[in-house]
């Protein structure tokens, strides 16, 4: 299969929903500095991180990439504080901690360059049923809150915490499908044939 765009991007989550809806693609690796700027919103936040690693992975492939680059960016937001990626054990418990028996929101700001640089933000909200001490820690010990933002993963045990979401399910889990699909329609790309 021929790809179809780049990916900057080394989640296996955010490949394997682009595979979902059939978009093929070259993965391209990006590291790019993920400090928030002083009172940055966490809306600008991601766009601005989706951004950047989009224009990482273009620079990363040449600057005459001949396919289309996406790349994407999601927090974990409650109380107007952003968590990320738990950086140890004790930072991931804090989190899970903040985010027992409470609605909290979740951000994915997704970018696409071709001729020129296209966002969209996609806004969940998630509520989280009470989690006890003993669970998290269980939780951390099962492997999957290690490299997701927030400490939990929605297509994991993670759903064993969720009583209600309002958004989108794949927003959530790494890369907003429907917002992506509008970015692909941009530039020509449409999965369903018809
Ligand atoms: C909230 C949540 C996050 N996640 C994951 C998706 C992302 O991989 C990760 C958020 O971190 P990101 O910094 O957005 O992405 P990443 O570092 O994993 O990948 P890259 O920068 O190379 O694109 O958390 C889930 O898999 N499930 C969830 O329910």
């Amino acid at each position: 299969m021929q790809p179809l765009i780049y990916l900057a991007s080394q989640s296996p989550r955010r490949r394997e929903l682009l595979l979902q809806i059939g978009v093929h693609h070259t993965v391209v690796g990006t590291n790019i500095d993920e400090t928030p700027l002083p009172n940055e919103a966490p809306a600008e936040y991601v766009i601005r991180m989706a951004l950047e690693k989009a224009r990482a992975g273009r620079q990363a492939t040449g600057q005459k990439a001949p396919l289309p680059i996406l790349g994407a960016d999601t927090a974990v937001v409650v109380n107007q504080r952003i968590l990320g990626k738990p950086r140890h054990r004790e930072d991931a418990l804090a989190m899970l901690e903040q985010l027992s028996n409470t609605t909290h929101k979740v951000l994915t700001g997704v970018a696409l360059i071709g001729q020129r640089e296209e966002t969209r933000l996609s806004v969940s909200k998630v509520s989280f049923r009470p989690i006890s001490p003993p669970e998290a820690a269980a939780y951390w010990d099962s492997g999957e809150p290690r490299d997701k933002a927030g400490s939990y993963a929605i297509q994991g045990i993670g759903a064993l915490f969720i009583s209600r979401l309002e958004g989108s399910f794949s927003g959530v889990m790494g890369l907003p499908l429907f917002e992506t699909g509008e970015l692909l329609q941009r530039v020509g790309i449409t999965p369903l044939q018809y």
